[in-house]
């Protein structure tokens, strides 16, 4: 997969060269390249922003530097390839959620457009639609500065998805949102620690137990912290053994 984003803080998107995601760009299974919006500028200052029409408060970023930044990228693909993904962190935007980290891993060449200040001027969203399919996401209903945390999370969580990169794939059915429900609590050793003990069942070396342990502390956490999570969740999908717990 090819990954690209503008900004016009890349030191802020330097943690995507560590740990998993910068082992998987090693390893060439990530193409992630990080383009600073600036450079995409042409007055002597830089000028990426300036005053709302309208009024109001804040800056809005102007149009002809994001214009040329896309079109750079867009333009930079190999011949007859489908329009790419363009998102667009947006508090405005549709929820980033593990569904759709699914769906995006899927797609052969991702953008990213991490704008700041109030907003990316909507003309550009309009102008991106004849060179990219164009998705404002929001990260979640709380308040960022500007697209660059929201980017890092959902390159991570789209990132791990790939092929190759996560060592175990194992490791990514049983985790929490993975098959609608919150994942069950880990432990390791020692079995004793600080007068807690290990469930006795995980020690007992029944898998059969343990599964059906582990799946029952999935309903009991989600019903518990995430009840919201229960009310679409399609028990026919489940074995037969785990529509008891609804
Ligand atoms: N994704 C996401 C997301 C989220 N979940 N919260 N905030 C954001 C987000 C994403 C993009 C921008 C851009 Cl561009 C500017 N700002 C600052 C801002 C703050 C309040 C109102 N208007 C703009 C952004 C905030």
């Amino acid at each position: 997969m090819r990954i690209d984003v503008v900004t016009i803080f890349p030191e802020y998107l330097a943690p995507l060269e560590l740990s998993l995601i910068g082992k998987a760009r090693q390893d060439g299974l990530l193409d992630l390249r990080v383009h600073d919006l600036r450079a995409f500028t042409t007055d002597r200052h830089r000028t990426v922003d300036d005053t709302p029409y309208g009024g109001g408060a804040g800056m809005v970023m102007k149009p002809e530097p994001w214009a040329q930044a896309l079109a750079a990228i867009a333009g930079d693909r190999p011949e007859g390839a489908g329009k790419p993904v363009l998102i667009v962190p947006s508090p405005a935007g549709e929820r980033f959620t593990q569904a759709l980290a699914y769906e995006l891993a899927e797609e052969k060449h991702l953008a990213f457009a991490c704008g700041r200040y109030e907003g990316i001027d909507e003309r550009v969203i309009d102008w991106s639609r004849d060179h990219f399919d164009v998705r404002p996401v929001s990260l979640g209903d709380y308040v960022l500065n500007g697209g660059e945390v929201a980017v890092l999370a959902m390159v991570e969580a789209i990132g791990r998805l790939l092929p190759g990169v996560v060592g175990n794939p194992e490791s990514l059915v049983e985790e929490s949102h993975s098959d609608g429900l919150l994942e069950y609590p880990v432990y390791t050793k020692p079995s004793v620690w600080r007068d807690r003990e290990v469930p006795a069942v995980l020690l007992s070396g029944n898998h059969g137990r343990i599964a059906q342990w582990r799946r029952h502390e999935q309903f009991r956490r989600t019903a518990q912290r995430r009840p919201d999570l229960l009310e679409g969740f399609d028990a026919g999908k489940l074995p037969r053994a785990d529509r008891t717990e609804l």
